[in-house]
């Protein structure tokens, strides 16, 4: 079915959150400013040789919020409402977690599924749009989904939801996500006029939960083992997707989208017609200093990237044919007028019928 896209849709930029997860210790080089949404990494810097002498420089990472609760709903709110709100308003938009392993994107994206108020922005996102299409029947909202995980590269789709997903166990995490998860529901809806398909938007909105690049001496996974495999293809995933997110933000002609699965599927979500929203999830520990470090020159540089969101409206069949007819008029017009030209003839002139 073709769609038709508004032209007069301004730019849109991706939007960055800090989800902090609670710590009894957090790192004395690692400070937080709420007010400006600043975290500010101290650097320790050796200067030239004789006796060690280290200075301490500062390195700060703005972000558009910072978030502290463990409260879902107060999250959810603060941060994902508004993508749904776009979704059920016939915008593409996409709602991602990314961190370290342990840092909570699966407690914010999925949450515990067990205890109903911690459910994460899945559920949430669900909630919303099932309370529309209750709100308004006239709207005859219909919704679809899909659920699937990329695991060691390859896709496989999810029937029974999250407890289909691939996890491990190691030191930092019990429950330890070995897959990138993308969970994305499909709407229709009419708006205006209710008799014609003319006015029907569609949407997407997916949900992504990456999984947590690792450093292997930290989880102390066992060395040849699956989980030491599983972790080297998903670092390696991360790093194309990082290799993606550099090439657009520089502006490069080429973006290299394809070398890996979880950037094939998040291509349009990062640059195309799509309103997005990244939660960098932080575990402040000293001894995730350079995991902290990663993840928020990962934030610095998602958080210039411009997305291109069309509000998606679906024509129906005889309208496109329609405007397809008045297009192929104007351009046999035109052909008729250059040879008319060519050939020194009086061009002909074309009336309405009426
Ligand atoms: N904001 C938070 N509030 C309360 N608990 C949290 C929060 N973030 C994380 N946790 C807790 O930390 C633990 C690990 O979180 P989670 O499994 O979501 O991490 P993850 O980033 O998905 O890790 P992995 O990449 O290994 O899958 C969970 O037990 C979760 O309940």
């Amino acid at each position: 079915m073709p769609f038709e896209f508004a032209n007069e849709e301004p730019l849109s930029r991706v939007k960055v959150y800090v989800r902090l997860r609670p710590v009894q210790k957090p790192s004395p080089m690692i400070h937080v400013d709420d007010e400006t949404g600043t975290v500010i990494v101290d650097v320790l810097k050796s200067s030239g040789g004789g006796p060690p002498r280290s200075t301490i420089e500062q390195s700060a990472f703005t972000v558009d919020d910072i978030i502290r609760t463990t409260n879902q709903q107060r999250a959810f709110e603060h941060c994902a409402k508004e993508y749904t709100d776009e979704f059920l308003n016939g915008y593409n938009a996409t709602i991602m977690a990314f961190g370290q392993v342990g840092a909570g994107k699966t407690y914010t994206m999925a949450g515990d599924t067990k205890i109903h108020v911690h459910r994460g922005f899945i559920q949430r996102a669900i909630g919303q749009v099932m309370e529309e299409k209750r709100a308004h029947p006239e709207a005859g909202i219909v919704v679809y989904m899909s659920y699937l995980e990329i695991y060691e590269e390859a896709i496989k789709w999810f029937n029974e939801g999250e407890k289909q997903r691939s996890y491990g166990q190691h030191l930092l995490n019990q429950q330890s996500s070995r897959s990138h998860t993308f969970f994305t529901l499909y709407m229709e809806r009419r708006v205006g006029r209710f008799h014609t398909e003319h006015d029907t938007i569609v949407a997407k909105l997916t949900l992504v939960d990456l999984a947590g690049a690792e450093r292997l001496k930290k989880t102390n996974v066992e060395r040849g083992g699956r989980m030491r495999k599983e972790a080297c293809t998903i670092n390696k995933s991360i790093s194309y997707l990082e290799t993606a997110i550099y090439a657009l933000r520089v502006g490069q002609n080429y973006v290299p989208f394809r070398q890996g699965k979880a950037s094939t599927l998040l291509k349009e979500s990062l640059g195309g017609n799509c309103k997005t929203m990244i939660m960098i999830c932080l575990w402040l520990e000293d001894c995730f200093y350079d995991e902290t470090v990663n993840s928020l020159r990962f934030a610095q540089k998602v958080k210039f990237l411009k997305t291109y969101p069309f509000r998606n409206k679906k024509l129906d069949c005889a309208t496109a044919t329609k405007r397809r007819h008045l297009q192929q008029i104007a351009n046999l017009q035109q052909e008729v007028a250059l040879k008319d030209a060519l050939q020194g003839r009086p061009g002909l002139s074309f009336d309405d019928l009426t």
